[in-house]
């Protein structure tokens, strides 16, 4: 059996708005994430895991910040070309799981939809997507509230 593990890590700043969307679902709060996509830090990240356990480079290589194809684009296009490229390598994804830091919003009471949605778009069973998060105590960054970083593990497996 071949196994392959990634992982991925990505931040994007806060700014104006009135939500955040994160793995495609969007949690109100008093401000928004910038991006050049739609910002989903979340589901940006999981994607790079899948591309970092397939050895095929990183999100802004296939999506290219500076292609104006991706202004504004539902970051479930860039997971699912992951997904895809992984299939068609003969690998199955086994299990993602990403942990989310920021103070707030609050990830908990989201973590159950977050999750439905990644499983959904993975075709993965909602036993094998992990949500998580925590809070950097104050500290940094993410302490004082400047934007959201997450981090993720994929596990690829090929028979
Ligand atoms: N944005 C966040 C941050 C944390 N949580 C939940 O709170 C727990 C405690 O966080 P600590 O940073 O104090 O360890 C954490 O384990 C999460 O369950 C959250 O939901 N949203
Ligand atoms: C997703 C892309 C798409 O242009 O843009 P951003 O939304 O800025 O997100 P980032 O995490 O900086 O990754 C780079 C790009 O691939």
């Amino acid at each position: 059996m071949d196994i392959r593990l990634g992982n991925g890590f990505d931040v994007h700043a806060f700014g104006p708005g009135e939500h955040v969307t994160l793995c495609g679902v969007a949690i109100p709060h008093d401000h928004g994430l910038v991006g050049h996509s739609d910002a989903d830090v979340a589901m940006h990240t999981v994607t790079d895991a899948i591309y970092g356990a397939l050895a095929c480079g990183d999100i802004g290589q296939h999506f290219p910040p500076s292609d104006p194809q991706w202004k504004g684009a539902p970051s479930e296009i860039f997971l699912r070309h992951a997904v895809d490229l992984a299939r068609s390598g003969g690998f199955e994804i086994s299990n993602i799981d990403c942990t989310l830091i920021c103070e707030l919003p609050k990830i908990g009471p989201h973590a159950n939809a977050m999750r439905e949605n990644m499983a959904a778009l993975t075709g993965l069973d909602l036993t094998r997507v992990s949500v998580k998060a925590t809070t950097s105590e104050r500290l940094g960054f993410t302490g004082r509230g400047e934007g959201i970083a997450c981090i993720a593990t994929a596990a690829l497996v090929k028979a």
